[in-house]
């Protein structure tokens, strides 16, 4: 499946577009780009499919079978859906009847309005891209990808753009799309890229804030004048920081559940409880443990 492999771009003697772009669409995956206009996601996009070559760099590992959406289609053409669509299927290999009917199934499916019959060039933006959709996949590809996908189809052909990325995938193929919302590409994608400033880096699993409570335990001297024992207070369970607090005092936070052990071991060896609070704190957890025990 396709690999960047420390790729860079710039159109002539313009600026630099992208710069060591490292990036992997692996088999079975659906990777997303996200970033704002002119940041580059289309000219990624056309040197993953192979329209475009890097200016430095390479691509390697494109399948035999790529299908490309491109942001716009706008053919300027008297043939009609159908008529392209056979077309199409035809110089992918099938025959006439069978990509006539494939061409049917998914205009269908997709809920063309318009008319399968109607002259391309008099196509609404969004049915002509259900149109481009429709030639994406009329033989199952092996790397899917698609230019901001998700702008101008309406709700219901949006739900079928889920079903035939996940179809792609699921059947191992790899599936690549832009977009410039974070909401879309966390509920298709599997993986997504941030495109800004000529990079393009790998967002990380989102992070989520959780509170939690700890016990931090004030300990000194004991009044009577004897030396408490040396505790490694770091090993306990449960310990989160220990802190001296001047001569022979120390703060010691320790997590909720483990508080009244550790005040047991400070007693036996001959420290004093000086103060005993609750204190919250938060930390950033990763979304899967979410939900789990903090640590
Ligand atoms: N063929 C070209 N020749 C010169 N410059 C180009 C060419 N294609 C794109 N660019 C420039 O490259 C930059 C990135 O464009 P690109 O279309 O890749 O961005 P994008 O992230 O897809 O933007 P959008 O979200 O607006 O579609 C822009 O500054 C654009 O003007």
């Amino acid at each position: 499946m396709p690999r960047l492999e420390a790729v860079s771009k710039r159109y002539g003697r313009g600026r630099w577009i992208l710069q060591d772009v490292d990036v992997e669409i692996p088999a079975g995956s659906v990777v997303a780009f996200a970033g704002g206009n002119g940041s580059g996601k289309s000219t990624l996009l056309r040197m993953v499919v192979g329209l475009s070559k890097p200016t430095r760099g390479a691509v390697t590992g494109r399948p035999a079978v790529v299908s490309y959406v491109p942001d716009r289609f706008s053919p300027n053409e008297r043939m009609s859906p159908l008529a392209y669509l056979t077309h199409m299927g035809r110089i992918r290999g099938m025959g006439t009847h069978a990509a006539s009917s494939r061409a049917h199934h998914l205009l269908d499916r997709l809920a063309l309005v318009g008319g399968k019959d109607a002259e391309l060039r008099t196509l609404s933006k969004g049915n002509a891209q259900k149109v481009a959709l429709a030639q994406a996949v009329l033989v199952q590809p092996q790397l899917l990808v698609l230019d901001e996908p998700w702008s101008g189809l309406d709700a219901s052909a949006h739900g079928v753009l889920a079903e035939i990325m996940t179809e792609v995938s699921g059947a191992g193929g790899a599936v690549a799309f832009t977009d410039h919302r974070e909401s879309v590409t966390r509920a298709h994608a599997s993986q997504t890229y941030t495109v800004k400033q000529g990079r393009v880096t790998l967002r990380g699993p989102e992070a989520v804030v959780q509170r939690y409570a700890v016990t931090a335990v004030a300990l000194g001297m004991p009044g009577h004048g004897g030396v408490p024992q040396e505790v490694e207070w770091g090993t306990i369970a449960g310990v989160l920081s220990v802190a001296a607090r001047g001569p022979g005092a120390l703060l010691v936070e320790v997590e909720q559940d483990h508080a009244d052990a550790l005040l047991l071991v400070a007693l036996r060896t001959g420290w004093s409880v000086v103060d005993v609070t609750r204190a919250a704190r938060s930390h950033r957890v990763q979304d899967s443990v979410a939900g789990g025990n903090a640590r």
